[in-house]
């Protein structure tokens, strides 16, 4: 079976994160999510993040650093999770598709019930924030 090919943005700010609900009807629906979507044929990972977030958050990503890669089979799909870790960007996030959205504090995260793949981000976030701060 064929890998999709998401591109997905951990958005940061301060030491916050910006977090979508997925809408019932999507593919691991009911859950939280890092705002992102499918790489599109002829895209670069980073061109297809930028364009993802802009449509969904309506914000312009300047620089990101990739932060971790994941495939996780669900069963009914196989997915390959390409993660960015974002705090350069210009605007502030809305979500343009009607979706709720929220800021979170980095330490809560592990609260959210987020779909199975994201266990590894949400460890990674954690410890890219550790590092940050030992500087
Ligand atoms: N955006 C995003 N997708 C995730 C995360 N974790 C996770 O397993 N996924 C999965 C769910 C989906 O199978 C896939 C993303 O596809 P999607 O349906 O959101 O893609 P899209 O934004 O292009 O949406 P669509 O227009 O096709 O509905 O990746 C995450 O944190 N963020
Ligand atoms: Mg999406």
């Amino acid at each position: 079976m064929s890998q999709i090919h998401v591109a997905v943005g951990v958005i940061v700010q301060k030491q916050q994160v910006f977090i979508a609900l997925r809408k019932p009807e999507q593919h691991q629906g009911n859950l939280w999510e890092f705002p992102g979507g499918k790489v599109e044929a002829g895209e670069s990972t980073f061109q297809a993040l930028k364009r993802e977030i802009k449509e969904e958050l309506a914000i312009e990503v300047h620089t990101a650093k990739p932060l971790i890669t994941i495939s996780h089979d669900y069963g009914d799909r196989t997915v390959l999770l390409d993660v960015w870790w974002t705090d350069a960007f210009d605007g502030t996030p809305i979500g343009q598709e009607g979706q709720i959205t929220q800021w979170v504090d980095i330490s809560t995260l592990h609260q959210y019930e987020f779909p199975a793949a994201n266990k590894a981000i949400v460890e990674s976030i954690q410890q890219q924030l550790n590092t940050i701060q030992a500087f």
